[in-house]
């Protein structure tokens, strides 16, 4: 896929199949502190409506990402597309579409839950005055806090701190809404609700980025995944494919095993048998050509899939700092 960097448009422009389109996108992305390379060339493509999991080490690179994203830092080097608009520069155009919960959110200690919410919510473009008691009510219910909402903030858990941040974000309606480390501080149970939410957002077209340590999490609630090692992004794509990239495995479900196994033989497919038919190795040949060998020779196909792995287990290999020639190759299969 080519693109081009659209700044009025910010629509991909390919020379072949057409590009999808992209809510946020960085391209040569670098940032440095002082001695610190936080973030080294990194091209990130967040597709509209996708739930895009921003995965990495402490210290990776997300948190700086995302706030070059949002224009709170300004990049060293380097492009930033939100909503169409280039960044920090369109700030003023792209973010009343964008809600965020960001580190440390300048909540007022001395205030309420309440309070604090509703000077969020005066400061929101989108807002009339009239409609903002309304607003402030549907975002603390949504988050869960309607019962602490009269307490002081400064009296708040970290968790009740993420839902009041995470209120905010929801104040109205957003077309993107970036979540950096939502689930830290909360409970099983707030964990769920962060992920009922993103999965609500997700229903209603929102495009959400969201960075978090917890895999089981991003598995379970995300559509496309970045993983951030050292500062550059080492894979990134739809989750289900970045599973099945790592794994060169079909499993069959056939009831004619023996049959099957004869049959990838003589088509020089390694295989072997399973307790439900036959695992082929893709190593060296496509699904279709499994399939293909397999009708051929006349056995009864049931059911076809391809092995995943874990993400835990993607995740380990792709950051594996001993291994960087097997990540690179990785990144290679993962990419083309
Ligand atoms: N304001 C800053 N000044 C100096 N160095 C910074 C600053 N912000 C981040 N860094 C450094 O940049 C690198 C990337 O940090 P960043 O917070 O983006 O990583 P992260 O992946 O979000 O980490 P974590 O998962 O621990 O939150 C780290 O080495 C960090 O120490």
């Amino acid at each position: 896929m080519t693109t081009s960097f659209d700044t009025e448009h910010g629509a991909g422009v390919t020379a072949s199949a057409p590009a999808p389109a992209l809510a946020a996108r960085t391209r040569g992305l670098r940032k440095v502190y002082r001695s610190t390379v936080a973030v080294d060339q990194v091209d990130l493509d967040v597709p509209e409506g996708a739930v895009l999991g921003m995965l990495g080490p402490n210290g990776s690179g997300k948190t700086t990402t995302i706030r070059m994203l949002l224009g709170l830092v300004r990049p060293t080097e380097g492009e930033v597309e939100l909503l169409g608009r280039r960044m920090p520069d369109n700030a003023q155009h792209a973010l009343p579409d964008v809600g965020a919960l960001v580190e440390g959110p300048g909540f007022h200690p001395f205030l309420s839950g309440r309070e604090n919410l509703r000077r969020l919510a005066a400061a929101e473009p989108r807002l009339s005055t009239s409609d903002i008691p309304k607003a402030v009510e549907d975002a603390l219910e949504r988050v869960g806090l309607g019962i602490a909402a009269h307490r002081r903030y400064k009296g708040y858990s970290l968790g009740m701190k993420q839902r009041l941040g995470l209120a905010g974000a929801l104040l109205v309606p957003r077309r993107m809404v970036v979540l950096d480390e939502p689930t830290n501080g909360l409970d099983p149970a707030g964990t769920r609700e962060i992920r009922t939410i993103i999965g609500e957002l997700h229903a209603e077209g929102v495009t959400v980025l969201v960075s978090s340590h917890l895999l089981a999490e991003v598995e379970a609630t995300c559509t496309h995944v970045a993983v951030l090692h050292d500062g550059t992004v080492v894979a990134q794509g739809e989750l289900d494919e970045l599973l099945e990239s790592g794994s060169p495995g079909l499993v069959v479900s056939t009831p004619d095993g023996d049959k099957a196994l004869q049959a990838l033989q003589s088509n020089r497919i390694p295989g072997k048998l399973t307790p439900e038919g036959v695992r082929a190795d893709l190593t060296a040949t496509s699904a279709p050509q499994v399939v293909e060998a397999l009708v051929h020779a006349g056995v009864a196909v049931h059911e076809v899939k391809r092995e995943r792995t874990g993400l835990e287990d993607l995740f380990a290999r792709l950051t594996q700092r001993d291994a960087e020639g097997d990540r690179l190759s990785e990144v290679d299969e993962v990419k083309a």
